[in-house]
């Protein structure tokens, strides 16, 4: 080889790089459509009547069903081939445009080529829990990607995560320690916020209609994808707020009240949505109007003058969501600017009619970034004031929970004004409670995200587990 050649040659192989690109898209479309039809036809198989149908039809139709399965399987294992070489062809573009951390993407590339993936699918069975701890991972996004950013974070299973976190050593060898987290349930960032619901707020309405408090968190460091999953996908700057759980929630909750077993108890609705920030509570629904908490003799927790709107459809509580995302959002009072520092709770009330007796609760709450509660520099004495505020209520509102869990003790609910609020959702054998903790993927993130699954892993401590593996 010459010097003369070496343009020619490495023509040729961007040429070759090229190619490969075309032939990995052209498959992933195919990939797509055979993907689509088997999934069609495998849900005309499900149908009840199909299935007695094809029970009577005997031994061929068997036939047919294991050739199916055959078919998804071998489906699966080229989708799996074409991940990795998706994985490879990502991993050349990066070190051919000279990304920093290529090194870094390298390793985590060879890590997850001897994983094999297992994510969670709809057909999984919802398990039944009195606390319900699962994290969500986000994509990369678009600005994460110019950046290039690597992508620390893998899903292996339904309820496994691991961090690759990247480290350098005192002979400046790069290396990785892979941390392994295992909770209830896992959504990577395939996921849509359709799946999330089904597997942890969906589970609780039932526990409303029983009696119960439902109670339902999301948690994590700001642009992790709290509000997405709360309140609706964002569609640029505007959020849908029907595809987001607030909205899931009230949906199912109709739709119990005119159930045949319910329908009798004549049950109404009531929804408020407001705002914790410091000690301070404002009405989303009553242009962010301050209000008091006061506890009266019987040691009920009450937001004094809160606005508490009847519901009976969908558009109604779809318009009140609407209304309070976007006061949260235009940040009136001067000091909260930002929605990432303030705690935010949508309440649907059930009352049982001719009495003023709350059937049952459910408070669905989009917590303050958890970034601002360790931030170990902050620019001014508010920005302190704030970062210790919202650190005080989350330590609080962990040992709730685990009380919630242990069954009896002392409840440190007075230890911050959301576990106050909240206090009788930490009480009572029918209260039910679920967390969901949002992760950002990007190496850049990697820190917050290790504290985010530490908090959750502690919040159920007895039954999380956790490995940690170092790998250079
Ligand atoms: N699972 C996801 N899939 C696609 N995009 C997502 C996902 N989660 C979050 N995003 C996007 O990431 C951005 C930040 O998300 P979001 O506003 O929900 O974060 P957050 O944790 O609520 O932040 P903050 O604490 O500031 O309110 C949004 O543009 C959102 O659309």
């Amino acid at each position: 080889m010459t010097e003369a050649n070496i343009p020619s040659i490495r023509s040729q192989y961007v040429e070759k790089l090229n190619n490969l690109e075309n032939i990995i898209l052209i498959c992933d479309t195919h990939k797509v459509t055979s993907g689509s039809l088997i999934r069609q036809r495998l849900q005309q198989q499900h149908k009840p009547e199909l299935i007695s149908e094809q029970r009577g039809a005997g031994q061929g139709q068997r036939r047919n069903v294991v050739t199916e399965i055959e078919r998804i399987k071998k489906n699966r294992e080229q989708q799996r081939q074409l991940h990795a070489k998706l994985k490879e062809k990502q991993l050349h573009i990066m070190m051919r445009q000279g990304n920093p951390n290529w090194e870094f993407l390298n390793m985590i590339n060879q890590y997850r080529s001897r994983i094999v993936f297992r994510p969670l699918q709809e057909s999984d069975p919802v398990e039944d829990h009195q606390i319900t701890v699962c994290i969500r991972k986000r994509p990369l996004n678009k600005s994460e990607f110019a950046r290039q950013e690597v992508d620390v974070i893998s899903v292996p299973s339904k309820d496994e995560i691991i961090v690759h976190q990247p480290k350098v050593n005192v002979n400046l060898k790069k290396f990785l320690e892979n941390k392994c987290f295992k909770f209830d349930y896992v959504f990577g960032e395939t996921c849509c916020n359709e799946l999330v619901y089904k597997y942890t707020a969906k589970p609780l309405v039932q526990t409303v209609f029983d009696g119960g408090m439902a109670t339902c968190f999301a948690y994590g460091q700001t642009g992790s994808g709290k509000t997405h999953t709360m309140g609706g996908n964002f569609q640029g700057k505007t959020q849908d707020c029907k595809k987001g759980i607030y909205a899931m929630v009230a949906e199912d909750v109709f739709k119990f009240l005119k159930s045949p077993e319910y329908k009798d108890l004549n049950l109404t609705v009531s929804a408020s949505f407001f705002e914790i920030y410091g000690n301070d509570v404002f009405d989303l629904l009553e242009n962010k109007a301050r209000l008091r908490i006061l506890e009266d003799g019987y040691h009920h927790v009450n937001i004094v003058g809160l606005t508490e709107v009847a519901v009976d459809s969908m558009d109604e509580v779809i318009e009140l969501i609407e209304r309070g995302s976007i006061a949260r959002a235009s940040g009136q009072t001067s000091a909260n600017r930002n929605s990432s520092r303030s705690h935010a709770v949508f309440q649907l009330l059930l009352w049982t009619p001719g009495t003023d007796r709350i059937h049952g609760t459910f408070s669905l709450i989009d917590l303050a970034g958890n970034e601002r509660a360790v931030d170990m520099n902050p620019p001014n004495r508010q920005a302190k004031m704030e970062g210790a505020a919202i650190n005080t209520s989350l330590l609080a509102l962990k040992e709730c929970i685990r009380a919630l869990e242990r069954r009896g003790g002392h409840i440190p609910f007075r230890g911050s004004k959301i576990t106050l609020v909240l206090r009788d959702s930490f009480i009572g054998e029918k209260s039910k409670t679920c967390m969901i903790g949002t992760i950002s993927p990007g190496m850049a993130s990697c820190e917050h995200s290790l504290n985010t699954l530490r908090y959750m892993d502690r919040v159920k401590e007895h039954r999380a587990t956790y490995k940690q593996r170092t790998t250079s």
